[in-house]
């Protein structure tokens, strides 16, 4: 407060009379970042949240911004429909237009913004429209924002990875994947497999939907109230507000897959995969082979075992760890694997030592995610928390099949979860046994995680890529916060 009583960061920085739409009319930046004028009305701009970029022109300053479309301008809503819009002011003197330049500069830089850019843009994922995506509805934005990009076009599968996994970090203060949430899952497992993997999963992601599986950018966009679209996307990464993100590690052997999303077992995995030969539905393929799925309802037999959270010790049964060996042998190999290979080698939390519970089989569906939203319309796990260092395990074991078929029918808001027949907690560890079907054991199921198949056993689906891992015990722990996205305030 100042002697008037007003707060500091009310007082002008700057106010000047200037020529507006051909008229002169006074122009204040104030303390706390607003861009105040008269033109036809008062207007107000916030530069933090509005304020794209600038640029001189001749004698006029020419302001970048972000308007609501409903009434070109005034009070800034975060969820409404937002256009491009600039504002064109000419100072009385080349002076005061060198001041209007510093101040904004200045009041811009200590916005922490990202300047350069990486950015990948998959032109094959969702409705191939990424490439379009970019230009009619990111670019705009990143050049009103004066953004230094360099783009790639990803030409093939795991492009990404290894761009990520061997690119001059120091050139960057962020990537961004114009895709679907396997581009995203590719750079983190890049950047992980980097020796200076620590510094690396430090460089901000964003991301921009233009996949079929966009879980990611709605799950943060959601959180903040706004729409999941491209605009509103890519304003995320030009404000460059940051958040941390958990890292899931699966493990088996000396096999890893750092996963951001989800894994799934049963039914989901089921459907998210085998659903594939109907890609040439479009969307409606999920929906489509799902009922099938529902009406020839596989049980599957094997066991979870996992560590819960604070809240959820009573579900399962006590068990102790029986995870991969912890013996001196295996001691000494994971050291050696340590100063052979110095990527990052999942959480070095003490497994053994923790309490854990387990349950036995048939399931249906064994589903764990760490952000609310699997897809732009599947809310997945409603009370996911994005660093809480906790993942959501969705179980489901016996269920009527219209009762199953009602409750996938609640999955776009999430309420599914209170069916009787879902057995919803959060885990620290899981581990996960997977056996055959119930009714077949000649057949067996798929892994699926982030849309990748880890894992499949004896299934008719073959894929073009044999999995990572075998159909066999896998385990997952969760580093809390260790990646980081650009994020809505
Ligand atoms: N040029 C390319 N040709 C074929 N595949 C590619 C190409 N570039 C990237 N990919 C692969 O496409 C996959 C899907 O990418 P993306 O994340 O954009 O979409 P998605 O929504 O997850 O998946 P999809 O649309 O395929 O269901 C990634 O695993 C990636 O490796």
């Amino acid at each position: 407060m100042d002697q008037s009583g007003q707060p500091d960061n009310l007082h002008p920085i700057l106010s000047d009379q200037v020529l507006y739409d051909g008229a002169s009319v006074p122009l204040t930046f104030t303390g706390d970042g607003k861009l105040l004028f008269t033109g036809q009305r008062r207007r107000c701009l916030t530069v933090e949240k509005q304020v794209l970029g600038f640029s001189l022109e001749g004698s006029s300053i020419r302001v970048k911004a972000v308007v609501e479309k409903r009434d070109g301008i005034c009070c800034f809503g975060s969820s409404g429909d937002l256009i491009r819009q600039s504002f064109v002011f000419e100072p009385q003197s080349q002076d005061s237009l060198t001041l209007w330049s510093q101040k904004l500069r200045d009041y811009i830089d200590s916005l922490g913004r990202p300047k350069r850019l990486l950015i990948f843009v998959n032109p094959f994922g969702g409705k191939k429209s990424a490439t379009k995506i970019f230009s009619e509805d990111v670019k705009p934005y990143l050049e009103d924002a004066d953004m230094h990009i360099t783009l790639i076009e990803t030409k093939h599968q795991l492009h990404a990875k290894e761009v990520a996994k061997t690119m001059d970090l120091s050139k960057y203060d962020g990537i961004v994947c114009v895709s679907g949430d396997g581009i995203l899952v590719e750079v983190v497992n890049g950047l992980l497999e980097r020796e200076d993997w620590s510094a690396a999963i430090k460089m901000p992601i964003g991301m921009i939907p233009a996949g079929t599986g966009n879980g990611m950018v709605k799950s943060l966009l959601h959180a903040a109230g706004e729409l999941c679209s491209a605009s509103n996307a890519i304003l995320t990464v030009i404000r460059g507000y940051k958040r941390s993100l958990d890292v899931a590690t699966i493990s088996q052997g000396k096999t890893r897959f750092f996963s951001v999303l989800m894994l799934a077992w049963g039914l989901i995995a089921d459907i998210d995969i085998e659903s594939e030969k109907y890609r040439w539905m479009g969307s409606a393929r999920i929906d489509f082979y799902a009922v099938q799925r529902v009406f020839c309802l596989r049980h599957y037999n094997g066991r979870i075992s996992f560590v819960p959270a604070p809240g959820f010790e009573d579900c399962g049964e006590p068990t102790s760890y029986h995870g991969e060996s912890t013996s001196e042998e295996s001691q000494t190999q994971e050291l050696s694997l340590k100063t052979e290979h110095h990527e990052y080698l999942g959480s070095d939390v003490k497994l053994e030592n923790m309490c854990w519970r387990t349950i036995s089989g048939p399931f249906v569906s064994i589903w764990l995610h760490n952000v609310p939203w699997g897809g732009e319309d599947i809310m997945a796990a409603p009370n996911a928390k994005f660093s809480d260092g906790y993942l959501e395990l969705i179980m489901l074991k016996d269920v009527p099949k219209l009762a199953l078929l009602s409750l996938m029918s609640n999955m776009n808001d999430g309420s599914y979860i209170k069916s009787p027949h879902i057995t919803y907690l959060k885990v620290k560890a899981f581990m996960l046994e997977p056996g055959a079907r119930v009714d077949d054991p000649t057949k067996e199921g798929i892994i699926d995680s982030d849309g990748e198949v880890i894992a499949r056993g004896n299934v008719t689906y073959t894929g073009d890529q044999k999995p990572l891992m075998s159909y066999n015990k896998l385990q997952i722990t969760v580093d809390q916060g260790l990646a980081t996205l650009f994020t809505p305030k």
